[in-house]
């Protein structure tokens, strides 16, 4: 996909993260990855505490395993460097005995605690593994409870110590995963219920985890460090497309050209009541840089005084044999979307799929389209696409786009918190830009018509998905940064501000 030298950035799940360290283990023998994540952690921690209180302590929370041994190392290489560092193990929350009752005990001990500071360590069954220190301000805490190796929800202690982070919230480092946070799928272990740890950085051995990059993880991993230990040969199971990969893919535009030199996108939508649906996609479209837009309604012309130069057609014409469709933003559910979907279907057009498409789509049998489309489900659509309900989408957004993808032989785009591009070859990528901005009507129908336009303009349909997500996504973090708030973007202006994150690549290429 990437049109330039540089490798694409890996995303590696847990068994292939295990399989690189078992292979550098053999070369560099036991404990020496642990002395380079420990010390890569009480960096990350020392850089933190600099915008602290002086004297501010340091209290390592240890699992079993071996992301305990290096929130342990890591405070001892801090003691090591003048800080006031103490270690506990929840050894009894490790150690299976979680009964309903201990941990009624432990959240009733913690309660009558009272609400200082170090009430963290009041909790019952803390051990302290390193000698005693004078009690001292508010604590900047290293989780290491859990890594790669959590296998069930945090219950007990552990799950005490969560929810005492999440409401004391203090400066926290998460050793390579935040506790509760599956590094495979993003989700908590558990389900959205279950206790997770907030961090205010996560420090990530060996490589980068997609996990740590869509869904639930997206707010509680906060900034990502990620240390590679000097363990190469990373061989990635998907990628995290970013800004250097869009910038690759952006369309050229030669001075010899005309409207017809960029393609012609075909709007299937904006039935009554919807018109404004098949006009922002529209005008997406036409901020994507296509050459000549139509919009056609099954209830007759939708014209945009606002933007005249968006066509009108009607849906019984035939079809432009060049066009790209952008079907379903508003189109309705009714027996003539019905039919006009098995019209589009069989055109075997390259094709973008959305909202009401999707959900009458889901009601056809799996087939082939000629060219690739690309679908464009939320988690709701999704799950109707693939017969099951939407936790189990968000449980595992990846596998679930994965399976879409390939049971519908289209490249599926799963929106959402870290959105989800999948092959139906089997790679997959996650969307390195968008946020809690794109959370408002219409967004949906400006992705669906960016996407078209450039699909229009002749990048591929996984191209095409790529930059548009990106440049959706990215257009609305411009917009939050700029306002300093993430609440209240309207989908009306995003095709602009979209044009503008696609023009801001022109500059990054020679980044
Ligand atoms: N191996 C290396 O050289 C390096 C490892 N890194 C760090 O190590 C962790 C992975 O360590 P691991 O010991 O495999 O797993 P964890 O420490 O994440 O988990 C420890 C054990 O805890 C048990 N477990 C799992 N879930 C729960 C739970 N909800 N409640 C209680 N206990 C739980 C589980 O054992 P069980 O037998 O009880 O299932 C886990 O094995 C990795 O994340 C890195 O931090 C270095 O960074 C790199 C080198
Ligand atoms: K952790």
């Amino acid at each position: 996909m990437r049109r330039d030298h540089r490798p694409p950035h890996p995303l590696l799940r847990t068994a292939s993260v295990r399989a690189l360290e078992h292979a550098a283990l053999a070369v560099t023998g036991p404990g020496a990855l642990m002395d380079r994540a420990a010390a890569a952690v009480a960096d990350a921690a020392e850089r933190l505490a600099r915008s602290l209180p002086a004297g501010t302590p340091v209290r390592a929370f240890c699992g079993p395993g071996n992301n305990g041994g290096d929130a342990l190392l890591a405070a001892m290489m801090l003691r090591e460097r003048g800080f006031d560092a103490r270690a506990f193990e929840l050894a009894e929350a490790c150690a299976g005995s979680n009964s309903p009752a201990d941990a009624a005990r432990v959240r009733e001990q913690a309660r009558r605690s009272g609400m200082t500071p170090a009430r963290i360590e009041s909790l019952a069954g803390l051990r302290e593994l390193l000698d005693p220190a004078p009690p001292a301000p508010a604590p900047l805490v290293l989780d290491g409870l859990f890594g790669i190796g959590l296998a069930r929800p945090l219950s007990g202690l552990a799950e005490a110590f969560c929810r005492l982070v999440d409401e004391l919230r203090p400066p926290l480092v998460a050793v390579d995963v935040p506790s509760g946070i599956d590094a495979d799928t993003g989700a908590i272990v558990g389900g959205p219920g279950a206790a997770a740890v907030r961090a205010t950085l996560t420090v990530t051995m060996i490589a980068d985890k997609p996990g740590l990059r869509t869904g639930a993880a997206l707010d509680h991993v906060g900034e990502l460090r990620i240390e590679p230990l000097g363990v190469t040969g990373a061989r990635s199971d998907g990628i995290l497309f970013t800004r250097a990969d869009a910038a690759t893919l952006l369309p050229g535009r030669p001075r010899d050209s005309s409207k017809g030199s960029f393609g012609s996108v075909l709007v299937i939508g904006g039935a009554a009541g919807m018109a404004g649906a098949a006009l922002l996609a529209g005008r997406a479209a036409q901020c994507s840089g296509a050459g000549k837009i139509w919009i056609a309604s099954p209830d007759g012309p939708v014209f945009d005084p606002g933007q005249p130069q968006l066509m009108t057609r009607s849906v019984n014409a035939p079809f432009e044999r060049r066009a790209t469709i952008v079907a379903g933003c508003g189109l309705g559910a009714d027996s003539r979307a019905e039919a006009l979907l098995a019209r589009i279907l069989d055109s075997g057009l390259p094709m973008v799929l959305d909202a009401d498409a999707l959900n009458l789509l889901a009601l056809c049998s799996p087939a082939g389209h000629g060219t690739l489309p690309v679908l464009t489900p939320h988690p709701l659509e999704a799950a109707r696409l693939s017969g099951s309900e939407v936790g189990e989408i968000q449980a595992d957004r990846i596998g679930a786009a994965c399976t879409i993808a390939e049971t519908r032989r289209a490249v599926v785009v799963l929106k959402g918190a870290g959105t989800v591009v999948a092959h139906p070859d089997g790679y997959w990528a996650i969307v390195d830009s968008g946020g809690p901005a794109l959370a408002t009507a219409g967004t949906g129908d400006v992705l669906a018509g960016l996407i078209g336009g450039l699909r229009a303009q002749g990048l591929s349909a996984w191209e095409a998905a790529l930059l548009g997500c990106w440049a959706h996504g990215h257009a609305a973090d411009r917009w939050a940064a700029h306002c300093g708030h993430a609440a209240g973007l309207s989908a009306a202006e995003l095709p602009e501000l979209a044009r503008g994150a696609l023009a801001s690549l022109h500059f990054a290429r020679n980044e």
